[in-house]
């Protein structure tokens, strides 16, 4: 049955023909969602219109448009698709998938008073000495780049946020985390959620029913999320016999904010609660996204010896060549070319393509077309990074087309916000919390890796420039 509504005579945007009942699922690659809207971009315009079942899905495909709607019509476009938040998943705590609420606000304001622009200076010495862990370890076993990279990401993010020193292998507290994530990846996206929304009985199916991983999954995720929850909280709440003795960390500098603006017990634990669900929110969407970045920054480096060579003639520039020491924050300033090397990375291959689905509050009408009520509104970063207008060559890597643009001044001042490619950390307000972390791990990272090392493909590993035949993972990261 097709929904009867009113659409105040507009028409929706334009997008592929539904099929009867199940809507658009032909042609799109559940795996790479991504491919399948950037070319209905190239097909029907900057915003496309589709429907998985009775969920009206609305997709941007450029930058002009996402600024329009989710950031100048913010109060309208900041919720997200409530399939996303399924209690059965236990998610109704993440940051990342809450719709817009106090609760939200509460979260993203104890993000902001630890991560905001002047803020993450603090956190760069955990970063570099996480860096100089990571070229030591890939010096031991280059062919395990991937892991160190992990590890990488997750040292420097449990550090920052409970002052947990993670274990160099096998960590068991990362055992636990890493299961869920696995999890998570895989189930929350717009497309799953439709169905799940569309077919609440799958819900119900017993674990044991051919197809219903994801009844099985929600039942491993129930168990997970409170250990995940409690256990690294633990380990930062002050020991409270003992007041004012745990390690500085965003969880212990947030609880100790507390009583300075609460007496009141109930108000108390509802800010509690919020530092710890935040907190756990910020795992995992800092490990990841860190990680898959580096992978795309190495498979650059392998691919473009060209780019690799004048990155490395810039730290040697600045640092000299007989390698006395290892750069440091305040090179960073002088090194306009490593910094446009991580501007490209991030451009290049965005590593959330569609960053996470936001959703209307109420229907709206946009140059002339009808967004209706409830509507999945997903950011195309992938395409956005594909504009041929923007990125002449938009599949190859070149460092160069940031040079005009990219801010060499002092770090502190410095706001990936307003470069050239803020579109991969999101819009409005539910712009990524953690972007100035995430750049600024990424240039210790980057910077002591093209110091130390020469990266070469592999003998007898043939993939082109534009990197095809690389095998992209499905999920919200890729
Ligand atoms: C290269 C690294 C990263 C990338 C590409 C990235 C990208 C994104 C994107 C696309 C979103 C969705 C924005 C939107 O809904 O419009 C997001 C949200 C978020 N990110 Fe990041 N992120 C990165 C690193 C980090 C780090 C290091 C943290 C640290 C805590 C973090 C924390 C978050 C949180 C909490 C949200 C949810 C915000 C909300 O829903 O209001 N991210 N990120």
């Amino acid at each position: 049955l097709q929904k009867k509504r009113d659409t105040k005579k507009h028409p929706l945007p334009p997008g592929p023909p539904p099929l009867p009942f199940v809507g658009n699922v032909i042609g799109i690659d559940p795996d790479h969602p991504w491919l399948a809207y950037t070319r209905w971009g190239t097909e029907y315009g900057e915003i496309v219109y589709s429907r998985l079942f009775s969920q009206d899905i609305v997709i941007i495909n450029s930058e002009r448009v996402a600024h329009d709607l989710l950031d100048r019509r913010s109060h309208n476009y900041s919720t997200r698709p409530p399939g996303l938040t399924s209690p059965s998943f236990c998610h109704d705590y993440s940051t990342v998938f809450l719709p817009y609420s106090d609760k939200l606000r509460l979260h993203r304001r104890i993000f902001h008073e630890a991560f905001h622009l002047e803020a993450v200076s603090s956190f760069r010495p955990v970063q570099m000495r996480n860096a100089h862990n990571l070229i030591r370890n890939l010096l031991a076993s280059p062919e395990v780049y991937g892991t160190h990279f992990h590890t990488f990401s997750t040292s420097i993010i449990m550090s920052i946020l409970y002052d947990y020193s993670t274990a160099p292998v096998d960590d068991p507290f990362l055992a636990l985390i890493e299961r869920s994530l696995e999890i998570d990846v895989k189930v929350l996206r717009p497309e799953v959620a439709a169905v799940i929304a569309e077919f609440p009985i799958l819900k119900k199916l017993p674990p044991w029913f051919p197809g219903a991983s994801f009844v099985r999954d929600a039942i491993v995720q129930r168990t997970l999320v409170p250990m995940i929850m409690d256990m690294p909280f633990e380990h930062a709440h002050d020991d409270p016999q003992a007041a004012g003795t745990a390690a500085p960390s965003v969880v212990s500098d947030a609880l100790k904010r507390i009583p300075v603006k609460t007496q009141d017990e109930g108000e108390a634990a509802v800010l509690e609660k919020g530092i710890k669900e935040s907190s756990a929110s910020g795992y995992a969407a800092a490990s990841e996204t860190t990680t898959s970045t580096l992978y795309v920054f190495l498979l650059a480096m392998v691919l473009y010896p060209e780019v690799q060579i004048r990155a490395q003639a810039e730290i040697d520039s600045v640092v000299g060549e007989t390698l006395e020491r290892l750069p440091d924050w305040g090179d960073r300033a002088s090194m306009p070319y490593i910094n446009a090397v991580i501007q490209e990375t991030l451009r290049w291959f965005p590593v959330v393509p569609l960053g996470i689905a936001h959703a209307t509050v109420n229907d709206d009408i946009y140059e002339g077309y009808y967004i209706p009520k409830g509507a999945t509104v997903i950011a195309n970063a992938w395409s956005m990074a594909r504009n041929p207008d923007k990125y002449p060559n938009s599949t190859r890597f070149i460092p160069e087309r940031h040079m005009s643009k990219v801010v060499v001044e002092e770090l502190s001042t410095h706001d990936p916000a307003s470069d050239d490619i803020s579109f991969v950390f999101g819009f409005g307000r539910r712009i990524c919390v953690g972007r100035h972390v995430a750049e600024a791990s990424l240039f210790a990272a980057v910077v002591n890796i093209l110091t130390v090392f020469r990266l070469e493909c592999a003998p007898g590993w043939n993939v082109g420039p534009d990197a095809e035949g690389v095998k992209w993972t499905g999920g919200l990261t890729t």
